[in-house]
């Protein structure tokens, strides 16, 4: 089984190329792939599918099928999404240009050269009320987004770096009944924030796409906007991604790096 690994911000990706549709990706092979010492690494795996093969809507010709570390299916990934294309590009797959990719969340829409920073058309964000995380043992109020996934960003007076994101925050699971994913961020500047995230299904990661625009929504109610807008830019621990909000949709541009090729073998997964 052919593999590629790349990244967006170091939110890194097992890529799985599966055009037909004949790869039994199971929960465990997932967590297997995505295993930091037993197998390659990685915060999630990109099934690269063709959208008429896997079920999903054939206006666009490829399906993301996007994995978390741990075997769980998500809607969307920000990142994974732009790394995909950067695959589908470099893999002669696809054109330099402007074309959707199929999610779980919908049609998305892609802006991509032939290299360099790949920007996505993330859809309207959607406002879901105010919530509460607990971490480590403080309470932090944030405004619910999703982005095609949950989300509950909350803003913070400290440095991200010093929080405390070695387990995972605590949440009102009647408001997210399916999970969500948590990000703590604090205000840098005009439009500038810096911000950490704790994943739903992959723990804490470098970098969350989806989650940087939750963050830029929030920050944006937070500074007093009627209406979540304007450019912003979000420092993650692994990188810089620029947010554009324009009332009717949203915009995620940043890095998109293939990094390393080669073959799985699935016979090195260890037996428990
Ligand atoms: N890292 C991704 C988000 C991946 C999905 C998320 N963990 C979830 O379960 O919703 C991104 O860049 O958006």
């Amino acid at each position: 089984m052919r593999f590629v690994k790349g990244h967006g911000t170091e939110n890194d990706f097992v890529i799985l190329p599966d055009p037909d549709g004949g790869l039994d990706l199971t929960p465990e092979l997932v967590a297997w792939l995505c295993d930091r010492r037993a197998g390659i690494g990685g915060d999630g795996v990109l099934r690269v599918v063709r959208s008429k093969a896997a079920g999903q809507d054939e206006a666009a010709e490829w399906f993301m099928d996007y994995r978390n570390a741990d075997g769980s299916i998500a809607e969307m990934c920000g990142n994974g999404i732009r790394v995909f294309a950067r695959y589908l590009v470099d893999a002669g797959l696809a054109e330099p240009g402007e074309w959707d990719v199929a999610t779980r969340a919908g049609l998305r829409g892609i802006s991509v050269g032939a290299a360099g920073d790949v920007r996505v058309d993330m859809g309207a964000p959607v406002l879901l009320g105010t919530g509460e995380a607990e971490l480590a043992g403080r309470t932090f109020a944030g405004q619910g987004v999703s982005t095609g996934n949950p989300h509950l960003a909350c803003p913070v007076d400290e440095p991200v770096a010093g929080l405390d994101l070695s387990r995972a925050p605590g949440f009102d699971a009647a408001m997210f009944p399916e999970g969500v994913n948590v990000e703590f961020f604090r205000f840098l500047g005009d439009r500038h924030v810096e911000m950490r995230v704790f994943e739903r299904g992959s723990g804490e990661t470098r970098s969350c796409g989806t989650g940087t625009v939750a963050v830029a929504v929030a920050a944006s109610l937070a500074s007093g906007d009627a209406v979540p807008a304007g450019e912003w830019t979000v420092d993650v621990p692994g990188g810089r991604v620029t947010v554009t909000l324009d009332g009717s949709t949203s915009y995620l541009s940043g890095p998109a790096v293939l990094v390393a090729e080669g073959d799985i073998r699935p016979g090195g997964r260890r037996s428990r």
